[in-house]
């Protein structure tokens, strides 16, 4: 299975559209990659029930979000023009497949049995929004916004949690480090400068999708940790 960790090659940052619709829309960006859920991990005060919860609607919302990435890999193939785009996608579609079995071993380590677990109205309302977006209708660099803030918001949340000062639980650290190892923030670049590549020649019809699917991207990710935060 492609490791994410080791085999992604440093790129440069660049400035460009989403950083500009990022800072135009701060405070969903924040609410989604500070949300309280996630500073309660960082800061130790989570309350357990809250985790298994969003353990087991996570669980849940990936199985949903392979086909998704399938869907982005089948396009990256067949529109992208960029022939490294597929490798990229690629190797975030296998580490799904690392990421499913690793929460199958935390499910039995938090005593969370996945047969049973029904998903709650924002994993199913983001699921279909997820649906939504496969439509062929749907533009190639809407999607790869859409793709990378979906990896980003987990990438800067679970990065967060391990920034110093952090006093996050040892028996978290592991999800912690799922999405917040190096890695993981290179290959969401990687991701980021597709869409950004694709941005650039984007009509403005395109651009004003792209904004506005990015956005709600953050706000389905505010409503999945809200949804978690409520325990149960
Ligand atoms: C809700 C949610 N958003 C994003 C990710 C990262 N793939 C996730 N696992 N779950």
């Amino acid at each position: 299975m492609k490791n994410l960790e080791t085999s992604s090659m440093e790129e440069p940052e660049k400035t460009g559209m989403i950083d500009t619709w990022l800072d135009k829309h701060s405070s969903i960006y924040t609410a989604a990659t500070r949300h309280a859920f996630v500073v309660s991990i960082r800061d130790g005060s989570v309350d357990l029930s809250s985790f298994r919860t969003w353990l087991g609607q996570d669980y849940l919302f990936v199985r949903g979000f392979v086909p998704f990435v399938a869907n982005v890999l089948i396009r990256a193939g067949k529109e992208s023009g960029e022939s490294s785009d597929m490798e990229v996608v690629l190797g975030g579609l296998a580490s799904l497949y690392d990421e499913i079995e690793w929460f199958k071993r935390e499910g039995s380590k938090w005593n969370v049995d996945f047969s049973t677990i029904v998903p709650q109205k924002a994993n199913q309302e983001y699921r279909r929004f997820l649906e939504a977006l496969m439509s062929s209708e749907v533009k190639y660099a809407v999607i790869m916004t859409a793709f990378w803030a979906i990896e980003a918001v987990y990438q800067e949340s679970f990065a967060h949690c391990l920034e110093d000062g952090n006093k996050t639980p040892a028996e978290l650290t592991g999800a912690c480090h799922r999405w917040g190892n190096d890695g993981f923030k290179q290959y969401c670049l990687s991701v980021k400068n597709i869409a950004e590549r694709c941005l650039e020649n984007a009509s403005s019809e395109v651009l004003a999708e792209a904004e506005n699917v990015l956005v709600r991207v953050l706000e389905h990710e505010v409503a999945f940790w809200e949804m978690s935060r409520g325990g149960n």
